[in-house]
């Protein structure tokens, strides 16, 4: 798909997910830009009256939180992190409410941790209840459950987790508001020659090294964690566009098919979401290193892992279990649920399909992963 082509198809975008980032949302102090957080407030707002679902993720908590209780620095320990956030989310909801509802709309407060959505149950619940608000003509307000998230349960940053909720939501288009136009060659803040990129068709190597850290003081992540929501975005089948949030009329712009910001081509097809669920889920659980060939024949034509293309299994698990698929740089290139035990794996590993019975003395599947339980991540 063309650029052209990619940003034309936003005008028939139905369900939006928009990500406001806390540089947009915040003055340097951390105290809230009410400002912006109106004038996002007021062009979401036209975007529902114009027949669209928007589901909007927001930051800020952390920086609000800190604002209000008169932190110069960025809290160190995880308690004080955690308690910033739990005073910065009530002003922020309190904010959003007090906005949406001068422009008559209704907000619902949605805080999701990693766990809610790598646990299939309540994945599935959590996507029915964000389903029924959107029916109900509710903006669901998503933020990562800052309060009570330690390390091992946390998405960690809310590019990603807008990422994973525009697929959880099964959405048209994932729109990251930032402070910076898009993604540039460099990093605008300290290279004045930077220039922005408006489409990026392919997450390579060299798009990644062009990502730096987080431009203001309370923010997580930076361009990073931006290229890696677009890695995750568009191998769900869904588009995405950085583009600023410190200038009002984004939105409107983007979903016009106007070239504003950097836009991110998706896959071709719309991951089923059985699959998409396999990005979040459960940490992996192993890892299968496979050769070059079979890493081609994943990445580029959507084929099964078959055990000859298999070179080495770290980790123990059981049949059933989601695991890592490694090409021969170290890279993760898929993830999916394997028919067989590591044990089985390392049995059948390089060998031939039709010697997997006589040398486990059982053949359940041909493939070790079959394309229908495996999202490609790259
Ligand atoms: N190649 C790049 N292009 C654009 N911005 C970049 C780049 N590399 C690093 N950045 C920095 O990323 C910042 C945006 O990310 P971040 O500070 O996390 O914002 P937010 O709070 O909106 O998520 C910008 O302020 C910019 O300084
Ligand atoms: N959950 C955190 C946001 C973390 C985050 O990713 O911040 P940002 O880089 O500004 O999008 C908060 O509300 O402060």
């Amino acid at each position: 798909m063309t650029e052209r082509e990619c940003r034309e198809a936003l005008q028939h975008a139905r369900r939006l997910v928009v990500k406001v980032g806390t540089s947009t949302l915040t003055h340097k102090t951390g105290k809230l830009n009410l400002e912006r957080m109106e004038r996002l407030v007021r062009e979401l707002v036209d975007q529902v009256n114009a027949g669209r679902q928007v589901v909007l993720v927001t930051s800020g908590a952390v920086g609000a939180g800190m604002g209000r209780l008169g932190l110069k620095e960025k809290p160190k320990t995880l308690p004080e992190k955690q308690a910033a956030a739990a005073v910065g989310q009530g002003l922020l909801m309190h904010m959003y409410e007090k906005f949406f509802s001068d422009y008559g709309l209704l907000v619902a407060q949605v805080l999701l941790t990693r766990d809610d959505l790598a646990d299939r149950r309540r994945y599935l619940n959590s996507r029915h209840t964000l389903a029924t608000l959107l029916k109900m003509g509710v903006v669901p307000i998503v933020n990562e459950n800052d309060t009570v998230a330690v390390d091992e349960i946390r998405v960690g940053d809310n590019d990603t987790l807008a990422a994973l909720v525009a697929g959880l939501v099964d959405a048209d288009l994932l729109i990251l508001l930032t402070d910076t136009g898009g993604l540039y060659t460099a990093d605008p803040l300290t290279d004045k020659g930077a220039t922005l990129l408006s489409c990026v068709t392919e997450i390579t190597p060299e798009i990644e090294a062009l990502a730096g850290g987080a431009g203001s003081t309370w923010s997580t992540g930076g361009m990073a964690t931006k290229i890696q929501a677009a890695r995750l975005v568009t191998s769900f089948g869904i588009p995405m566009v950085i583009t600023s949030g410190l200038e009002g009329g984004r939105i409107g712009a983007v979903l016009r098919g106007e070239e504003v910001g950097t836009i991110f081509i998706p896959r071709e097809h719309r991951a089923h979401t059985r699959k998409r669920w396999l990005a979040y889920g459960p940490a992996p659980q192993g890892e299968i290193l496979v050769d070059a060939g079979a890493a081609r024949a994943i990445c580029r034509n959507g084929k099964s892992l078959l055990p000859g293309g298999v070179v080495a299994v770290n980790g123990d698990f059981e049949q059933g279990a989601i695991v890592s698929i490694i090409d021969p740089n170290g890279k993760e290139i898929a993830r999916g649920m394997s028919n067989y035990s590591a044990e089985a794996v390392r049995r059948i590993q390089g060998r031939k399909t039709k010697e997997i019975g006589e040398i486990l003395g059982y053949k359940d599947y041909d493939e070790i992963i079959h394309r229908d339980n495996m999202i490609v991540l790259v």
